[in-house]
């Protein structure tokens, strides 16, 4: 008897609509259990016969499947191995007889670059396999959740204007002609308007006065089909940042970045009306993937007032116990080291080598870092703080740069214009 075991990203998991799907989730709760903690895989799915037209169905509709082992017998001496990667399974979509083709290795071979990890197959005894080092963590993917993220909230959003009529309404102001602001800005418009929130864009010449700031944001503050603003940053060094953030009023800070809801943020038992959209993106990604955060290790790389810090104090809220590391902290690689949980915000290209991560951990890399690159269309390519190609190895999980952390920006200052519309029309 074929005994069926499969593995499986939790990003390839999310990514099933199906029935299947929570069929997967039950045994991975059960199976995760039995991963090796150091494991590079998130998801591992033991299969019996009679489960196999699921496998059949799923491997035929998700082609991503990271892994599929298949052995031949339940006992761990026979038992074959069969190893498929992404590559191989997009390759041969069709059949699953012709996984068996691949390449096989005995289970029990054991050498110096693989390690094991015990599954249970439901009634099968335990089998340790031999997995290679050359795996690659799970990738979050930030640019998907976010869609996910977007549609709930558009279903919300007909819901309130069906209700009470009303269209939340965010608005942008944007000083000075910043290539990247410009980018950030436009692309925030095309957010809202695919969800149907209304935006409004204030854009002010670089040479415009603090007072003209401060004008538009007190008509902002007063206009009530206005339920968020947002000031881009940085602002030109003639402004006083303090002065502007300060400006706007709680109500619809859903940047988050007024002193009051970082404040509050601090504080025990004290309740922010927004949290800062970048840090609760990449918590919110966590939640999704579902990577717990309680009790475990974090470490922050930066400590700027719009995500480094921001960051740390949602991670102590989730009860993770956090060490910050900034510009001026001695061996940073030994603090990230004894890190579960790495969040990176510090804007250096790959300075976050493999070497620094412990295995196992998880990576969410909030840097977006231009490197030339004259084979890209524009000459420069986007990076993280964290060297992927490195860490990937390492990792349990990762964000890549791009399609990670940023499109959750954008997700999460849509949900709070949301947020902060229903709470000022007392919509629960
Ligand atoms: N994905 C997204 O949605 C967003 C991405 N970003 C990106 O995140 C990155 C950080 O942004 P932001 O927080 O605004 O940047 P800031 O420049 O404001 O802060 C950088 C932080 O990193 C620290 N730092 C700098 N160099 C080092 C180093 N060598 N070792 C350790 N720490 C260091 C600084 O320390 P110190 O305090 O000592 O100076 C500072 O706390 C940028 O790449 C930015 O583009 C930003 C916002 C949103
Ligand atoms: N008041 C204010 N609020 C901010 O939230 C704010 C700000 N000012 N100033 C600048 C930073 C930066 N930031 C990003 C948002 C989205 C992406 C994003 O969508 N990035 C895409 C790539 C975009 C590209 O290709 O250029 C990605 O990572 O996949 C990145 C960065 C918000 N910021």
């Amino acid at each position: 008897m074929f005994v069926y075991v499969v593995m499986y990203r939790t990003s390839t998991l999310m990514r099933l609509r199906l029935l299947e799907q929570n069929f997967l989730y039950e045994h991975l709760r059960h199976y995760y259990k039995t991963l090796n903690p150091n494991s590079n895989f998130r998801a591992i799915i033991g299969l019996r016969l009679q489960s196999i037209c699921k496998l059949h169905t799923m491997a035929l509709i998700d082609t991503a499947a990271t892994m599929i082992f298949t052995s031949s017998s339940s006992s761990s001496s026979t038992a074959r191995l069969l190893l498929f990667n992404n590559t191989k399974l997009h390759k041969f979509p069709n059949t699953i007889s012709n996984f068996r083709r691949s390449t096989s290795l005995h289970f029990g071979t054991s050498s110096p670059t693989s390690r094991t990890i015990v599954t249970h197959c439901s009634s099968s005894p335990a089998s340790a396999i031999q997995v290679n080092n050359e795996t690659l963590a799970t990738v979050i993917d930030g640019k998907r959740v976010a869609k996910d993220i977007r549609e709930e909230i558009a279903v919300e959003i007909s819901r309130m204007k069906e209700e009470i009529g009303i269209v939340p309404g965010l608005a942008v102001i944007l000083v000075g002609d910043r290539k990247d602001s410009a980018t950030y800005v436009r692309n925030k418009k095309k957010a809202c308007d695919s969800v149907g929130i209304n935006s409004y864009e204030v854009r002010l010449a670089e040479d415009s006065t603090e007072e003209e700031v401060l004008n538009h944001i007190s008509k902002f503050n007063d206009d009530p089909s206005v339920h968020g603003i947002l000031v881009q940053l940085p602002l030109p060094s003639h402004m006083n940042e303090q002065n502007v953030l300060n400006a706007v009023c709680i109500e619809k800070d859903v940047d988050g970045f007024h002193p009051l809801n970082i404040g509050r943020l601090a504080m025990r038992g004290r309740e922010p009306l927004f949290v800062p959209c970048t840090p609760k993106g990449c918590i919110e990604l966590l939640h999704r993937y579902d990577i717990p955060i309680k009790g475990k290790r974090a470490v922050v790389i930066g400590r700027s007032n719009i995500v480094g810090m921001p960051a740390a104090l949602l991670l102590q809220r989730e009860d993770a116990t956090v060490s910050i590391v900034h510009s001026r902290t001695k061996n940073p690689e030994e603090i990230t080291r004894q890190a579960d949980i790495i969040i990176s915000a510090v804007g250096q290209p790959n300075m976050v080598r493999g070497s620094w991560v412990k295995p196992g951990a998880v990576l969410i890399d909030v840097g977006i870092n231009p490197v030339e690159d004259p084979e890209c269309a524009r000459g420069y390519r986007l990076v993280g703080d964290i060297c992927y190609e490195e860490a990937s190895k390492v990792a349990s999980a990762i964000t890549p740069v791009p399609g990670g952390v940023g499109p959750m920006t954008i997700a999460m200052l849509l949900s709070n214009t949301l947020l902060s519309a229903k709470r000022i029309h007392n919509l629960r």
